[in-house]
């Protein structure tokens, strides 16, 4: 059984239009496409944080706001709370009633941010922004990370710790989306990836499919770096 199924979904802004339907698995999925393809509008869809006509179904059951609790949503633009780095982890970490020092400090200490604890979150750099909003994302603890643009903000270096976290929560089961228009992550880190295009599933399937036998002509020229309007 898929963990979302998306039948016949839309969402109509009047300029563009989604419309899809999609099954998303355990393991890590990632939606490419270009900008403005509607790869935020679908990751909000999943997280249940957007209106839409169509069918959602999570783990078999109609969505609804208490499947609300088993996804998080890591946005492009982070946002952080107010107080340090430390409090921002303990607040998700109390979410769960988990609320240990130790364990803040060890998921701050997988994303480089162990040195940053004590600071204001609101005086992050943006990088260390992104990862606190990763750090927090992990100290929840839900079924179903979405992850918008993860890396946009980070050096290499800070690129590749997120990359093992998100490897990491796929190895311990969970469900996990990606929207990027980066090919190499998407090569690097994806079970599947699905190719949007103004609005549209284009194709969808396994990594090695798509990027070494692209069945549509338009995803051809996507992962072969060719750029299209
Ligand atoms: N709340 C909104 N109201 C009106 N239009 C919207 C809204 N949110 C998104 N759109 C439009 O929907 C289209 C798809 O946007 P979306 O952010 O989903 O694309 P994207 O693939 O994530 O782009 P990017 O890679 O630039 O983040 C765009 O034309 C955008 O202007």
């Amino acid at each position: 059984m898929a963990v979302i199924e998306l039948r016949n979904v839309s969402k109509d802004y009047g300029h563009f239009k989604l419309s899809l339907s999609i099954e998303i698995d355990r393991g890590i999925t990632t939606v490419l496409g270009s900008s403005g393809a509607g790869k935020t509008t679908l990751l909000r869809i999943m997280a249940l944080l957007e209106s839409f006509e169509g069918e959602y179904y999570f783990m078999g059951e109609k969505a609804s706001e208490k499947h609300r609790k088993k996804i998080t949503m890591v946005f492009q633009q982070p946002v952080v709370f107010r107080g340090t780095v430390l409090d921002n982890l303990l607040y998700a970490l109390s979410l769960n009633e988990n609320s240990s020092k130790e364990k803040a400090e060890e998921i701050l200490e997988k994303l480089n941010l162990l040195e940053v604890a004590k600071k204001k979150a609101k005086n992050l750099s943006g990088g260390e922004k992104q990862r606190l909003a990763i750090a927090r994302a992990l100290a929840i603890d839900r079924e179903v990370y979405l992850f918008d643009e993860p890396t946009s903000n980070l050096d290499a270096e800070n690129a590749s710790v997120v990359e093992k976290c998100i490897k990491d929560l796929a190895k311990s089961g969970k469900t996990i989306v990606i929207a990027t228009h980066n090919l190499f992550q998407a090569k690097r880190l994806s079970d599947k990836v699905a190719f949007l295009h103004n609005g549209k599933l284009i194709e969808y399937g396994e990594t090695k499919q798509i990027f070494e036998n692209p069945k549509n002509e338009l995803t051809k020229k996507f992962v072969s770096g060719d750029v299209y309007y």
